[in-house]
């Protein structure tokens, strides 16, 4: 950020750093009349055609026959703080600097104008003839506020036609809408809460982080419902006074609707936000604002990361045990990991929040790498829920249903208090699996090796790991036996079949992520469940997270075993954080809340620790059990998986591969073996696992590897996963 830019002359090269799957930077010659700085956006010639790239380096040399740069482009540089972040990743990651770069790059500015919104106003005096859908619209239209027109017609609930009706026969006035406003000023004093006595102390800390103005990494851990957020937000208002930016990070940026809410009532405008959602011109002007300081808060999801900050005073990790954090596909990084890195260079501190660390963050802490500040009680005197076990052996619900008799009793009880029940089940769907009765036939996607799930709701059956999707037939396509098609499971369309039998009076709501309607509709349902429509929720993990359902006192979950049997290194960690977050859903209004969790294994430690109520208690049996195993953080570990075309082809590379693997000391290279998810989207997987002691260079020994090694020929790929989070 404080570095001077290095000015270039004309005669001289430059290194062009190209937004593509390369990893190096193409030298070409600084044409006459053009001084070129680093971070510069230019236009070069690359094969027959012209790209953009980065100014990446110096050249060495005169560029005598090389190609020459076309010319700058209109663009703000990049700024060095990103330069620094985009090498920094690539070196970590191991993925092509040109498609890291691919990431901070802003696009071109595209340069048709820009289409006015339109909305209208109540201007003239109601038509001759009135109808039913016109007086609704008049009415929504009263007191002559200029409003969209969709809004308009969503308000009054009819149709756009009635509303350019209205507007032919000189009720309504057309006029064009102010844009809206996509960097208001947050007001650091708008709503300032009262904190409790342990608040204030952690708020004062992460001020303090603020006011130092220099990076450091704090561990904010309160348990759910401590008031994890008024804190933080203490540190986003500091940084406003002090006229510098904050970045929160948010796992998944379609459940933030709650948290905008909150951010509006303290500071009395929107933040900034940053996804995939946000496109064209909306996602030009938030960047130029961001660029040039004026957005002064950006909520967002991990690519928030790669923005280019004017002014960076904070960055907060919200919820940073998430897996959502980890980016699978293309670079795959892990975000709050790069975020401690770009605090790091951008001199800011970084605050990562959770209830339930994960034990990367935790042991960081604990070594007094991070600062650990803890919140261990809830907010408003509440307590946490008690959490009661049911034991499946025993208390075993019919065949083809799910909820045992100790819960069933329970949601009784809550159903004549008036009191929410969460029903949790992380399965989507219907049911996991459906074969044939007669002959065992059983439904596979055709592109993975994975069972097709059953959607009833969309009357499909639905691959989860690529979506493809086929229509349920009525018979069975193998024997063609007629209706013996059976399913195996359950998925939380089916809990609902069972509980609205049960329960056929409860009001009850299924939420998933997959449903039709998208953000708005669970918005609108996350919504409608706080304000207590509901009495029964079915949801998977989406509902776990982060929400404030004051009416809920009881969670059920029906198999607490889910996780546990997967073969992932942190099962045992998913599984507890799940569990504590979403018990955690339980009694965080007026009345205290219980959870009981239905299992097959009361004695699994994972679940006496959650018991217990001593997190501490599982936090020091995992470290134990990592460090034994040499797993992270007390080891390294990469993972690459080899996809082709065909079985063979993946498995002949991958041994290649692992034929010339060196093995010094402190280092384990395990496979290659059919990875779980053998074939994904139709390609064949094999997996190689790299094991290293902690004081091994993981990144220097993988390219020293790959450099040996044979090149992927064919429709072989091999791809990198440095700290993987999946082991599919
Ligand atoms: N000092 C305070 N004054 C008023 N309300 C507060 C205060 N602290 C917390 N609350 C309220 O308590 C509830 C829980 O707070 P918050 O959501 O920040 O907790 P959390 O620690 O983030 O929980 P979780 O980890 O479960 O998401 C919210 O409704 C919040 O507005
Ligand atoms: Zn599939």
């Amino acid at each position: 950020m404080n570095e001077q830019p290095i000015e270039l002359e004309e005669g001289g090269t430059v290194d062009v750093l190209i937004p593509l799957g390369l990893d190096q930077a193409y030298s070409y010659a600084v044409p006459a009349g053009l001084v070129l700085k680093l971070g510069d956006v230019v236009q070069v010639p690359l094969g027959p055609r012209e790209t953009t790239g980065v100014v990446w380096s110096r050249g060495a040399g005169r560029g005598g026959n090389l190609k020459r740069v076309t010319g700058r482009l209109d663009m703000p540089p990049l700024d060095p703080a990103l330069m620094k972040l985009v090498d920094w990743v690539a070196w970590y990651t191991l993925a092509p600097k040109g498609s890291v770069l691919a990431l901070a790059l802003r696009r071109p500015p595209d340069d048709t104008p820009e289409r006015p919104r339109l909305g209208v106003r109540l201007v003239g005096a109601p038509p001759a003839r009135m109808t039913p859908a016109r007086m609704r619209a008049i009415a929504a239209a009263e007191g002559g506020l200029l409003i969209a027109k969709s809004a308009l017609a969503e308000a009054a609930s009819v149709s756009a036609a009635v509303i350019d009706s209205l507007v032919d026969a000189g009720t309504f006035a057309v006029e064009p809408l102010p844009r809206d406003a996509i960097a208001a000023l947050p007001d650091p004093d708008h709503a300032k809460p009262t904190l409790s006595e342990g608040q204030s102390s952690a708020a004062a800390a992460l001020v303090a982080s603020v006011q130092a103005n220099g990076f450091g990494v704090t561990l904010l851990e309160g348990v759910t419902g401590s008031g994890k957020t008024e804190v933080y937000f203490e540190a986003v208002a500091e940084a406003i006074r002090q006229d510098r930016q904050s970045l929160i990070l948010m796992p998944e940026i379609a459940l933030t609707a709650q948290f905008i809410d909150r951010f509006e009532a303290r500071f009395g405008v929107r933040p900034g936000l940053w996804h995939s959602a946000v496109t064209g011109r909306k996602r030009e002007r938030l960047q130029a604002a961001i660029a040039s300081g004026e957005a002064k808060v950006v909520a967002g999801a991990r690519s928030a990361l790669f923005l280019p900050y004017r002014t960076l005073g904070l960055i907060v990790v919200d919820e940073e045990h998430e897996a959502a954090y980890k980016q699978e596909d293309g670079v795959s990084y892990h975000a709050r990991d790069m975020a401690v890195v770009r605090g790091r260079i951008e001199n800011a501190p970084v605050i990562l929040t959770s209830a339930t660390p994960s034990l990367e963050t935790r042991i960081n802490a604990e070594r007094g790498r991070y600062v650990h500040l803890k919140l261990p009680e809830r907010f408003g005197g509440r307590q946490l829920p008690t959490l009661g076990l049911v034991d499946l052996r025993r208390d075993k619900p019919e065949r083809g249903r799910w909820i045992s008799d100790a819960l069933v009793k329970a949601i009784q009880v809550n159903l004549e208090a008036k009191e929410q029940s969460l029903l949790f089940l992380n399965r989507r769907g219907y049911a996991p699996l459906t074969l044939c009765r007669d002959c065992g036939h059983r439904f596979q996607c055709p592109n993975c090796s994975a069972w097709l799930v059953d959607h009833r709701f969309r009357r499909a059956l639905v691959c989860h790991h690529c979506g493809h999707v086929e229509r349920r037939p009525h018979e069975c396509p193998a024997c063609h036996a007629p209706e013996s098609l059976t399913a195996c499971g359950p998925g939380v369309e089916r809990l609902a079949e069972e509980v609205a039998t049960r329960f056929p009076q409860a009001r009850s709501i299924v939420l998933s992520s997959d449903f039709p309607g998208g953000t708005e509709r669970l918005k609108q349902e996350l919504m409608a469940v706080a304000e207590g429509e509901f009495d029964i929720v079915i949801g998977t993990q989406l509902v776990a997270k982060g929400h404030n359902f004051p009416g809920m006192t009881l969670v059920g979950v029906i198999d607490a075993d889910l996780g546990l049997t997967s073969g992932d290194p942190r099962a045992a960690e998913r599984t507890f954080q799940v569990l504590r977050q979403v018990t955690g859903r339980a009694g965080r209004g007026e009345k205290p809340g219980r959870a009981l969790l239905q299992t097959h294994d009361p004695g699994h430690p994972v679940l006496k620790a959650l018991i217990s109520g001593d997190p501490e208690r599982f936090y020091a049996a995992e470290t134990a059990s990592r460090e034994a195993a040499g797993l992270p953080p007390f080891g390294r570990l990469a993972g690459l998986i080899i996809s082709a075309n065909s079985q063979p082809e993946s498995e002949s590379h991958a041994r290649a591969l692992a034929r010339c693997a060196e093995v010094p000391e402190g280092v384990f290279v395990l496979g290659p073996a059919e990875a779980p998810l053998a074939v994904l989207r139709g390609r064949h997987r094999m997996r190689l696992i790299v094991k290293t002691t902690r004081d091994v260079n993981l990144q220097d020994y993988l390219r020293a590897w790959l450099k040996r090694a044979p090149k992927p020929k064919g429709s072989v790929r091999v791809a990198v996963d440095v700290d993987p989070q999946s082991f599919l």
